[in-house]
């Protein structure tokens, strides 16, 4: 099956699934949210309404028992003037009596028009007393009178809600206070005088605590300056009354919202802080109060934007699920529907590919030479059909196998039987449709053998069950025997070559590997180990990667190309532990059938290493002089030779030098011959030691030597026969003492042959001797 074009189906239909998915769950998410908001909005709503209800309330009963006082009409006999005492006292009693009932006044008073305390009540735990006469103040100056003293006839005043206040000091604990106040008017509608009653708001307080406590937002009190006076952290209440501590301002941490609730009265408002569901109440009960008002309350309910996400989420934590579960589910059945509809499709294929091999085969087994036959995938294979040329093949005739119960496993030799059973299988596992089986061999009527080697094709039905097998069966007998014959002769050659005690092998001319090889060169070359059929000749024998090239190792299958006959050709070859030997080659070429051609040639190490050897020892003492050790007489002659056609091919000069110790026989008579051999050895390893390695220092005879100094010009080669000279002299030979040599020396000429040279050059050392010797003479 096409797993890549499955993928891309799959995608084709997933990506838009997917897409849909998406939408939906956009949609579903904003219908949420408008839901979670709506009803957000009616709760905060429904409670700004019961909480404003309340408050109002409350404020009405305090309105209704200002006005109750106000009324009395024992008030109106008192003014700034006259305060009959009866009607104080009267008036007293009245008033503790309205204090006790109600229990929420902290203080009623009455201030005459001048701002005199005229009646003073005082309410503490749940008594209520006069202040005597004496103790009464004037508040003419005090806010609360001047306010309440110009507040128009027949309305009511209040003061902010804020903590009172004894002594300069906040009360404590804390006693949230509103004072109300109204205008008490003589008949002619001149002010006698205010009432004030100082409200404890704390029941007040507490009613909106208990209104608000179940809602799933944040309800705040707060004042005029966005100050809160009940807030869900109650340590952020009544900052203004406390400059000092941290200051927390609703109209600063709720900017936008707050300026709302200066615009309107009452409203809500949704930004990405949350909903806010604000009311403005004026205590007053003036219900036109203007928007700034300073003594007013304001509600406010907050949703903060977290808690309307998580109430979002809850939400659609019902759905959500639902949906990925119908994605999940989508996206499976689709693909198990594709993957059914590709898998039928890549069968559907297969059938056709494979009908079209069958038919394909068909044709080719019908012009095809051989046996054909088609057998069943059953126990031992029953022959379903087979050509009629089997006969010639096993001497069987066609008929015998017409009843279709002969097994083609019987006719395989028993030893083969395995392995071609073994072959089948393998086949069969890796669900190959054509395979061929190694040759075997098949048994015929008669008995005869015949070496089968065969072609097969699967049979598959519409499922792709293998059902049989198109057999393509070749006799390759002649082929095998040839094989085997060849095998032999190959076999025969090499036992024949291996009795061949020097290393031989046969070489391929173009690619210089190694047809053949015999024990020997295995032995000597690859420790008696078989060799990688490429190898190459120069790989093995000379341990290099080139062939051979040049005049140390000339490359025999070269010489043989260009003289078509055997060469032999000496070379330095390396054993396999890496000695060097010297080889004595013998190459032979092997013609092709034509005769023309040189296709490979056959070679013969002979290890000639001692004969080299040999022959390099006595070439050395064929060259070199007994006592001193440096070369005689004729290795310098020919190195002269050299040296002279080298300078004459060059125009390299050189110098040669002659130099014969003075009074040798002395020295031999006086300290003998043996001294005289010493003073002639010391003499040589002195001058040997001072001249350059390219210098050539020979025995020229007796007491004399030549020395061949290359690349030196006349000034230099005066200057190094002084240098010897003085060396020779300045030597002390022991039990002899210091003797001296004459020097004569030239450098080449061009016009120089041996002789020319060799004769200036002595008679240069004649004339230092006929001088006196112990001279060097230059020309
Ligand atoms: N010890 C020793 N003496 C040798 C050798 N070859 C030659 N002589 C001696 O060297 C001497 C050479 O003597 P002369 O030819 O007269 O020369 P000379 O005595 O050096 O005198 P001048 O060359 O004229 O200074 C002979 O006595 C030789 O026998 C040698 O290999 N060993």
């Amino acid at each position: 099956m096409n797993i890549g074009r499955f993928n891309r189906y799959y995608l084709l239909f997933l990506i838009p699934l997917a897409v849909l998915t998406s939408l939906t769950f956009w949609i579903i998410h904003n219908q949420t949210m408008d839901r979670v908001t709506s009803e957000l909005k009616l709760e905060s709503n429904i409670l700004a309404g019961q909480v404003r209800d309340q408050l109002n309330l409350s404020f009405a009963e305090i309105h209704s028992d200002l006005k109750l006082l106000t009324e009395h009409y024992k008030l109106h006999q008192l003014d700034s003037l006259i305060k009959p005492r009866n009607v104080i006292n009267e008036l007293q009693e009245l008033w503790i009596s309205v204090a006790e009932q109600r229990a929420r006044y902290d203080q009623i008073r009455f201030l005459d028009d001048q701002g005199q305390e005229t009646i003073r009540i005082n309410y503490s735990n749940q008594k209520a007393a006069a202040t005597p006469e004496q103790k009464l103040q004037s508040k003419r100056h005090r806010y609360y009178f001047i306010e309440a003293i110009n507040t128009p006839s027949g309305e009511i005043w209040n003061s902010l809600l804020d903590l009172n206040i004894e002594r300069k000091q906040i009360e404590l604990p804390l006693k949230p206070t509103i004072r109300f106040s109204t205008r008490v008017n003589r008949h002619d509608g001149q002010p006698d005088g205010v009432i004030i009653i100082n409200y404890l708001a704390k029941n007040l307080l507490d009613k909106f605590r208990r209104v608000t406590a179940s809602y799933s937002g944040h309800a705040l009190l707060l004042n005029w300056q966005g100050y809160s006076l009940v807030s869900p952290n109650a340590a952020n209440d009544w900052g203004f009354m406390f400059p000092d501590s941290p200051q927390s301002r609703v109209s600063l941490e709720h900017e936008t919202a707050w300026q709302a609730t200066q615009n309107n009265k009452q409203g809500q408002l949704l930004n990405q802080m949350g909903l806010y569901t604000y009311n403005q109440i004026d205590p007053s009960g003036n219900n036109e109060a203007a928007s700034k008002c300073n003594s007013c309350l304001w509600l406010m309910l907050h949703v903060p934007n977290q808690l309307i996400e998580v109430k979002l989420w809850r939400e659609l934590s019902k759905t959500i699920p639902l949906l990925l579960l119908s994605f999940f589910l989508f996206a499976i059945i689709l693909g198990v529907a594709l993957w059914h509809r590709e898998k039928r499709q890549a069968h559907e294929r297969q059938i056709q590919e494979l009908n079209r091999n069958i038919s394909y085969e068909h044709e080719l087994f019908l012009n095809s030479p051989g046996v054909i036959a088609k057998l069943r995938n059953e126990i031992g294979w029953p022959i379903e059909f087979i050509s009629s040329n089997i006969e010639e093949l096993l001497d069987y005739d066609a008929d015998y196998f017409a009843s279709g119960k002969v097994t083609y496993s019987s006719m395989i030799d028993s030893r083969y039987l395995e392995k071609y059973t073994q072959e089948t299988l393998e086949a069969e596992n890796k669900g190959s449709n054509s395979f061929s089986h190694s040759p075997y061999l098949i048994v015929g009527r008669n008995k005869r053998s015949r070496w089968i080697q065969e072609t097969v094709h699967a049979i598959r039905d519409k499922l792709g069950k293998l059902t049989g097998f198109y057999v393509h069966i070749n006799d390759v007998t002649p082929l095998k025997e040839a094989e085997e014959r060849l095998t032999q002769s190959r076999d025969y050659i090499q036992k024949v070559v291996d009795t061949i005690p020097d290393p031989t092998m046969v070489i391929d001319i173009d690619s210089h590997e190694l047809k053949l090889i015999n024990q020997s060169a295995l032995d000597l070359y690859n420790n008696g180990q078989a060799i990688d059929p490429e190898i190459t000749c120069y790989r093995l024998s000379h341990k290099r990667s080139n062939p051979c090239r040049g005049q140390l190792d000339p490359c025999p299958i070269k010489q043989i190309m260009e003289k078509r006959t055997a060469v032999s050709v000496v070379h330095k070859h390396y054993d396999h532990q890496g000695n060097v030997i010297h080889v004595d080659v013998r190459a032979t070429p092997i013609f092709d059938d034509s005769g023309e051609n040189i296709v490979q040639i056959i070679e013969s190490h002979r290890d000639i290493t001692e004969t080299v050897e040999m022959e390099k020892q006595l070439q050395h003492i064929a060259e070199t002089d007994r006592l001193t050790q440096i070369y005689n007489r004729m290795k310098f002659d020919e190195e002269l030779k050299n040296q002279i056609a080298w300078a004459s091919l060059t125009n390299n000069r050189f110098g040669l030098i002659m130099f014969d110790l003075d009074h040798f026989k002395k020295i031999n008579d006086t300290y003998g011959h043996d001294m005289g051999d010493k003073v002639l050895i010391n003499t040589v390893d002195l001058l040997n030691g001072r001249i350059r390695k390219s210098d050539v220092l020979a025995r020229w005879g007796g007491e004399e030597f030549m020395i061949i100094a290359p690349l030196i010009d006349t000034k230099e080669l005066r200057s190094l026969v002084e240098s010897l000279r003085n060396a020779v002299q300045q030597y002390e030979h022991e039990g002899v003492g210091s003797i001296t040599a004459s020097f004569g020396a030239s450098v080449v000429r061009p016009s120089d042959n041996i002789h020319s040279l060799l004769k200036r050059v002595d008679s240069a050392l004649y004339e230092s001797k006929q001088k006196g010797r112990n001279r060097s003479t230059v020309f």
